[in-house]
Order: C-alpha cells, then sequence, then structure tokens
C-alpha cells in the first residue's frame, strides 16, 4: 500500500548552517518552517568560540525569525586550540550551548581556526567528558597525500579510534558521514558515537557532481561518494539504529562563491529539507523509519524532550526554485528547478 500522507512529530534539524547578517534572514525561515530545533554550527567567520558569542548569536537569530514559529536553535561553541577548560563549564551551565564542534584545520568552509593538533586540546576534551558536553566532529584528514573520497575513512583510524580510546565516556557525534565505513563503525560502537547524515548524500552519489558537466551546487564536504556507500548510508539511515539521526548541513553560499574557479563547498537543503529527506526514505521503502530518524533519534542523543507537536506531509510534487535570495546575492539551492516529490500540507 502506498503512503500518500504522514504525520510525523515535528522533527529536529542536528546540523545546520545559518550564517549571520542578512544571509541569516534569507534563510532561516526554511529551516524553521520545518524544524522545532536546530544544533547551529558555529563556523561564522570570526568563529563563535565563547559562550557570550553563542548567546549574542542566538539572540541575532531569534531575532531573524518570522512571527509565529517557535523554533529554538541549539547553540554550538567552535573549538580552537585557544579554547579555555573553564568555557565548557561555562556551556554547560548556560543552557544555551549544547555542543562543541571540531573542525581540522583547513578541513572546511570557515575552519582555518580549527584544531592542528589534537593533544593541545586534551584538557578541554577532558572538561567535556567529565561535564557530558558533546563533541561533533567534522571527520576528514587534512593530509593532502590522503585522495579526497579517502579523508573520512582514514580520520576514523587516525583520529576518531584514538579520540574514542582516550575519551571513552564522551559522547561524539560523527558529522555529515558519507562513507559506509562511517556507517558501520558507527553502528559498532557503543551508544555515546552518533552520526548524522544529510538529505543530499542519501539522494546523490558523485556523479551528480559531473552529470553533464561539473556542477559546482553538488560540492560539499564531505564530498559526495560512490553508490556503495551513497546505499550503505540508506540502510543507516532506514534501519531503526538511534546512534543515525537528521542533520542536514544545508550550506548557503551565494550563487557566484559556488560558480567560481574555485567554488565554496556546501549544499543548500533547507527549502525542502525534510521533503527531500521524505524521499529517499519513500524510494527505500522505509517510510515508516522517517520519524525516528527525524524526529526521535537526535532529541533521546542530545537528551531533550522530543517535540510535541506535529509535522504533516504529502505526496505532491512541487518545483524547487531556479534560485533563492541570500542577503543581497542568490542561492542556487538543490533540486533548483526540478521536482521534490513530497510537500508539507499547508503549504
Ligand atoms: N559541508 C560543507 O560543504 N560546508 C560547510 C562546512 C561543513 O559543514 O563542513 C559550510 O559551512 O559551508
Ligand atoms: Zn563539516
Ligand atoms: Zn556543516
Amino acid at each position: 500500500m502506498t503512503v500518500d500522507r504522514l504525520d510525523i512529530c515535528r522533527p529536529d534539524d542536528w546540523h545546520v548552517h545559518l550564517r549571520d547578517g542578512a544571509t541569516l534572514a534569507s534563510v532561516v525561515g526554511h529551516t524553521a518552517r520545518r524544524f522545532g530545533r536546530a544544533i547551529v554550527m558555529p563556523n561564522l567567520k570570526p568563529p563563535v568560540t565563547t559562550v557570550a558569542q553563542a548567546e549574542d548569536y542566538r539572540r541575532r537569530i531569534l531575532a531573524s525569525l518570522p512571527s509565529g514559529t517557535d523554533f529554538q536553535p541549539l547553540m554550538t561553541l567552535y573549538l580552537t586550540e585557544a579554547t579555555l577548560a573553564q568555557e565548557i563549564e561555562r556551556a554547560k551551565a548556560s543552557g544555551s550551548v549544547f555542543a562543541v564542534k571540531y573542525y581540522p584545520a583547513g578541513a572546511t568552509t570557515n575552519s582555518q581556526d580549527g584544531v592542528r593538533d589534537l593533544e593541545r586540546v586534551s584538557d578541554v576534551l577532558e572538561a567535556m567528558q567529565r561535564h557530558d558536553l558533546p563533541l561533533l566532529l567534522h571527520g576528514e584528514v587534512t593530509d593532502p597525500a590522503i585522495d579526497i573520497f579517502d579523508r573520512e575513512r582514514v580520520f576514523i583510524e587516525r583520529h576518531l579510534m584514538p579520540l574514542r580510546a582516550r575519551f571513552p565516556a564522551l559522547r561524539m557525534v560523527l558529522e555529515h558521514i558519507t562513507t559506509r565505513d562511517a556507517a558501520e563503525y558507527v553502528a559498532a560502537a557503543p551508544a555515546n558515537l552518533a552520526a548524522t547524515i544529510t538529505a543530499h548524500h542519501l539522494l546523490l552519489n558523485r556523479n551528480a557532481l559531473f552529470a553533464g558537466g561539473l556542477n559546482p551546487h553538488h560540492y560539499c564536504l564531505p564530498i559526495l561518494k560512490r553508490e556503495t556507500h551513497r546505499a550503505a548510508l540508506v540502510k543507516a539511515a532506514t534501519s531503526g539504529d538511534p546512534r543515525f539521526f537528521l542533520g542536514t548541513d544545508s550550506a548557503p553560499h551565494p550563487r557566484h562563491a559556488k560558480e567560481s574557479a574555485c567554488g565554496c563547498a556546501g549544499v543548500y537543503s533547507a527549502h525542502a529539507a525534510i521533503e527531500l529527506y521524505a524521499e529517499a526514505f519513500d524510494q527505500a521503502g522505509k517510510l515508516d523509519r522517517l520519524e525516528a530518524f527525524a524526529s526521535f533519534h537526535g532529541a533521546d542523543f542530545y537528551r531533550l524532550p522530543r517535540n510535541s507537536d506535529r509535522l504533516l506531509l504529502e505526496r505532491r510534487p512541487w518545483t524547487a526554485p531556479a534560485e533563492l535570495a541570500l542577503g543581497d546575492a542568490t542561492c542556487v539551492p538543490m533540486r533548483a528547478g526540478s521536482t521534490v516529490a513530497w510537500s508539507l500540507v499547508g503549504d
């Protein structure tokens, strides 16, 4: 029997880039229309490294929200080699900061202030373990000798395995996983290691980067992988394992910065986020697993209550806009000018 309507507990987005200023004002409504809460990435320029900065940023997000939404931004701190262990205590006590984000320096957009040597942040990681504040990982090595398609797998061997051995009680989320290696590693690990999975990594493989010519709008980090990896991610997301949950990694960049000789990494998907996940779960014949992945597992991992209101989706195709306003520029969203199979009821 085909299901044409889905009535689910309101989902949350456990990894999103809302940016700041006019860009924030352009994008935040898309996330707030769909999700009850979102873990907001701290890779602004300059990065959000203190609780005071995170709380200021939180106020700017709230001030940018369209009226009539209860959306709650959950803030994160950007880990640098200068982060103080006391900041972790402050974060835990704040009630507004829910995690700390580790960017290997140079791995991705605005990661230049990230960590070069994990040894230099041991006291901070120790404090996070003690205060039970989750560590979110952009899990790619930056070693230029490692092939870009292998950077996630090698990160697990070189960095994640030793990190877990040193801080066995630290809760960690391997963000935006893209490989079978990562999915299998997380599935075999204890309950304090989880992973987010994006809609684009569930729906696209690396052919999408080159279909009919080079497509910079499908360039993100970690980069899209081959089909076997996409299939493994679908299997993990639809498995019912509570350690896998929704994180869009929606990452807007202006059109001119993507369509450039040195295009920025990031796919914008917030305009159709839950609809695209519904498509991926539908294609897998697992629509009945969407609610737990999108609305339960992340809240449970972060030890937050599940949302109490609902979101209604229906099988009704619509055409995503060819471009969207992004501050005084534009952005080319995922599925630009083409069809998305599911819609929000009421839109
Ligand atoms: N995913 C991306 O390709 N880009 C993100 C950074 C990140 O999440 O790594 C961005 O901030 O643009
Ligand atoms: Zn990342
Ligand atoms: Zn991201």
